[in-house]
Parts: structure tokens; sequence; C-alpha cells
């Protein structure tokens, strides 16, 4: 039977990228999603404004909702100084596979760690599981219709600290409007939109940076 688009994906990387080198990864990703087969990471342009935020933040740890092939995980991963810790939650298992192959092409494995299952039963279960207390920076990047229970739920669970960044992806398309008037609109928050493009393509994107004021 046919290959899927990540496995597509995946051989890419495979047969161009060098092992170990995740700047090399990244390249190949985005050369082989805007030449040949478009797929949706957060690709070079929303990926230079996510670099930023994480360069400038320095977190020590950082949770990702949404792996898809391990992109963003390794755009992050490979920013994060020593003893820093990116854990990333990927439901769908057919993405799990493929983004813990492309990790792991990246030298990033003991950086990133994949858990797969949905965020929603997760993310209760974060602190008991992987004794974390609370993350630095909050990578969104699955369902667009979950983003808002997800960070209530993060809110509830008290994972969330005073300067604690949540980073949102595709707040315009395919959007996300009850996010972001949430983050707009509470008291809890302070959010700004990065104006962008969709990945590989001229439409219009953006990311949400939303700071918790705690
Ligand atoms: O659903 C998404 N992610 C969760 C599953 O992994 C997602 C979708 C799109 C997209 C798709 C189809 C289109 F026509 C436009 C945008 C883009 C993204 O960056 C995304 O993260
Ligand atoms: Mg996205």
């Amino acid at each position: 039977t046919r290959t899927t688009r990540p496995q597509r994906l995946l051989k890419a990387v495979q047969d161009r990228a060098i092992r170990g080198n995740p700047k090399s990864v990244i390249s190949v990703i985005d050369h082989y999603c805007r030449n040949q087969e478009w797929a949706m990471n957060v690709g070079d342009e929303k990926g230079f404004i996510l670099d930023s935020v994480v360069s400038e933040l320095n977190p020590q740890t950082v949770l990702e909702l949404g792996t898809y092939c391990g992109y963003s995980a390794v755009r992050i991963g490979r920013l994060l100084h020593s003893g820093a810790r990116l854990l990333t939650l990927e439901f769908n298992p057919d993405y799990a596979a493929v983004a813990r192959e492309v990790i792991s092409w990246a030298g990033l494995e003991n950086t990133v760690q994949l858990v797969e299952g949905a965020s929603g039963d997760w993310i209760p279960r974060l602190r008991e599981h992987f004794g974390i207390h609370t993350f630095d920076f909050i990578f969104l990047d699955h369902w667009k219709e979950g983003y808002l229970a997800d960070i209530k739920l993060l809110e509830e669970c008290r994972l969330l600290r005073k300067g604690t960044v949540l980073l949102a992806d595709n707040v315009v398309c395919p959007g996300a409007p009850d996010y972001l008037e949430y983050v707009r609109k509470s008291p809890l928050y302070d959010s700004r939109y990065f104006k962008s493009h969709l990945e590989y393509t001229k439409a219009e994107d953006g990311l949400e940076k939303s700071v918790y004021l705690g």
C-alpha cells in the first residue's frame, strides 16, 4: 500500500539530512515541503519567530502540544541548554512513530521526550508521572479546537507560573478564534500577535504569544 505523507517526509530526512545535525534535519524538511510535498510543520518563517521566543526565554521545562513529524520539537530542542527538557504530546500513533525517528535522526532523543496520547488525558498526569512542577514555555500546535480547553486545564492543574510563555501556532489559519478571544480578554494573560504566513505558502497566518501573569 501507499506510503503516508509523514513517512515520505521521514524518508527525505533519512536520505538527505546529516545524522545528529538538527540544523540539517530542519533545512531538509523545509526544502522538501516547499518543493516536493507540503506538510503542516510550523515551517521556516514562523519557525524563525519560534526560535527568537525560545532563545530569549532560554526555558528549562518545555511542553509541546502536537508533535506531528517532530519538526518543531527539533527546532525547539536544538536551542535548549544542557539539562533543559522538552515534553511533546502526540495523539496520532502514525505521526508519533515518524516523529520519534526524526527526533532520533537529529540526535535529540535525550532532550526531547515524545508521549503518545490525548493532551486532555495527559495534562492532569504530568506532575505525578514526570515530576514536573510548572512549565517555562508551552508551544500549542495540535487540534485548533483543543487549544482553549487545554490551557484552561493547564491553569486548573497549576502547571503555569508567573511568566510562563505560551506560543500558539495557526491562530489565523486554520484559526483558533475562541482561544484568541480568551487570551486577549483575560486579565491572566498579556497577549501579542506575530503576523506571518501559513508554512510554505503566501496565505496569512500567525503566532499568538501570551505571558501568564498568574
Ligand atoms: O491541524 C493542524 N495541526 C494539528 C494536527 O497535527 C494544522 C493544520 C494546518 C493546515 C491544514 C490545512 C490547511 F489548508 C491549512 C492549514 C496547519 C498547521 O500548522 C497545523 O498545525
Ligand atoms: Mg501548526
